[in-house]
């Protein structure tokens, strides 16, 4: 102990051994008038793995089992929630908050390109602004009985995807990847970024895995052979599901109608999740 010492270890730097470590807290809290029992983070190391694609299925598997499913579009800068579920509609608020869109199955969504006047328009912000607009829509967004939220991450490791961990609650995260190379070192940063930040990993998801012959049945690794198993096994967490390359998940996304999905890829994660 410093001969100084005024017991207050926040303002002194001094490695002491009485020294005690109050770690800082960042939480933020929900809107008071919310309710979310589970909040699930969709990650990915990097951009244009399926990662939207992945929290889109997912909301809509939960809500086909009878669940209320919320997607938080945290991918600020590139939005493609709302697109995918064709809403057209900007979300509305009153003097309570902010009150999330409904699509036409009843899942609610909250994103950047719903409060915006042109979808177009370029979010052009500092990392600040769009952590903070983040957090907005835990806190200033009504979220009235959620039994899963989706938290659409933004790809790597930066700005918002530690927002996100340090400011929502959430239960877990399920990592979205590829078949590449490159891969296997960019699901690591994902997996050692969520240990610090000491958030569960339920799983991996491996899109863009294999392409099915419509003709033969014949699977075609496109992207390469997968070494998923191996990764997931070095780390430790479950390989949940693989999904294929198909040219009608891409349509559905496109036409705003992902609600019509046809497929079970995703069966495990939602058994996992309801258990
Ligand atoms: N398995 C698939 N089969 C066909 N098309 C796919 C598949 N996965 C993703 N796509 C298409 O690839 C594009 C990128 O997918 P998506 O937006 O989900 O990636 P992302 O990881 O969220 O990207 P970003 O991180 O840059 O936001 C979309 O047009 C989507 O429809």
């Amino acid at each position: 102990m410093s001969e100084n010492c005024n017991m207050n270890c926040n303002s002194c730097g001094v490695d002491c051994t009485e020294r005690k470590t109050t770690k800082p807290d960042f939480s933020v809290q929900p809107h008071e008038l919310s309710c979310i029992k589970k909040v699930i983070g969709i990650v990915s190391g990097k951009g244009g793995v399926g990662k939207s694609l992945a929290t889109s299925l997912l909301a809509v598997t939960m809500n086909r089992r009878g669940y209320n499913s919320a997607i938080l579009d945290a991918d600020i800068t590139g939005p493609s929630i709302p697109k995918a579920f064709g809403i057209k509609e900007k979300a509305m608020g009153n003097e309570l908050g902010l009150l999330p869109v409904k699509t036409k199955t009843g899942i609610d969504i909250m994103s950047i390109n719903l409060l915006l006047n042109n979808e177009t328009d370029p979010v052009v912000w500092r990392g600040p602004i769009i952590a903070g607009t983040v957090k907005q829509f835990w806190s200033d967004v009504i979220w009235n009985d959620v039994d899963y939220m989706f938290v659409d991450m933004p790809p790597g490791t930066g700005d918002v995807p530690l927002t996100v961990f340090q400011s929502l609650a959430v239960d877990g995260i399920i990592i979205v990847t590829s078949p590449q190379e490159l891969v296997s070192m960019i699901v690591s940063k994902a997996v050692k970024m969520a240990e610090m930040m000491n958030i569960p990993i339920l799983g991996i998801v491996e899109n863009m895995s294999y392409f099915k012959c419509p003709d033969c049945d014949k699977e075609y690794p496109i992207f390469g052979e997968s070494h998923i198993e191996e990764l997931a096994k070095e780390h430790k967490i479950p390989v949940f599901a693989k999904l294929p390359i198909d040219p009608k998940l891409a349509a559905a996304c496109d036409k705003g109608m992902i609600e019509l999905f046809d497929g079970n890829w995703l069966d495990p994660i939602a058994d996992k999740l309801e258990k």
